[in-house]
């Protein structure tokens, strides 16, 4: 079921996050709700505390070539550890819980993880270009830290004024 996703500047957001201890069905259902919340959103990653649940939990599916969000592509992640990573690239973010805005944000180009999978089988995989964005971006949501807090003090500013104008032209 879709659940609602909450949104800058709410304080939930900035809460770190607890480790899963228990893979049972409330698991599942949990992460069955954050892939249709984050495919009705058009989203294509999405952190459990972004639905208001503070585990360390988070899923990616992005597009393959041919431009389709392929299920089979989807990654479940439970107590991601990041055991490595090297490399720098630079991309355009954006993130469900700062709708409508996007920036150029500095990441590691290859990193390697260890996880769990819904079944809390141990995996240790390595990534790199896009899908290495993707996972640092989605991990350091567990940490109760959002990808505006990258930017440069002058970009920060110019996001926050451009926010709070948004937000007013939305209450009025
Ligand atoms: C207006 C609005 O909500 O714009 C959006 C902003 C972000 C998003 C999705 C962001 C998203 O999935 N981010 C996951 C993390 C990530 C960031 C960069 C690269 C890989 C993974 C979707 C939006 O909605 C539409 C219709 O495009
Ligand atoms: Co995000």
């Amino acid at each position: 079921m879709i659940r609602e996703i909450i949104t800058y500047p709410n304080k939930l957001l900035r809460t770190k996050s607890e480790d899963v201890m228990k893979f049972d069905n409330e698991l599942h259902t949990l992460l069955d709700d954050m892939y249709d919340t984050m495919i009705a959103s058009s989203g294509v990653g999405l952190a459990a505390i972004q639905v208001a649940v503070p585990l360390n939990v988070l899923i990616i599916n992005l597009v393959n070539e041919d431009d389709i969000q392929d299920k089979a592509d989807l990654i479940e992640v439970i107590n991601p550890v990041i055991t490595h990573k090297d490399g720098v690239q630079i991309n355009q973010e954006g993130c469900l819980s700062i709708p409508g805005y996007y920036e150029n944000i500095k990441r590691a180009k290859h990193i390697v993880v260890e996880f769990y999978n819904r079944y809390g089988e141990k995996q240790i995989k390595e990534y790199e270009d896009f899908l290495a964005v993707a996972w640092q971006h989605e991990m350091e949501h567990l940490s109760g830290h959002v990808f505006i807090e990258n930017l440069s003090f002058i970009k920060r500013q110019k996001f926050e004024k451009e926010w709070k104008s948004k937000q007013k032209a939305k209450r009025s």
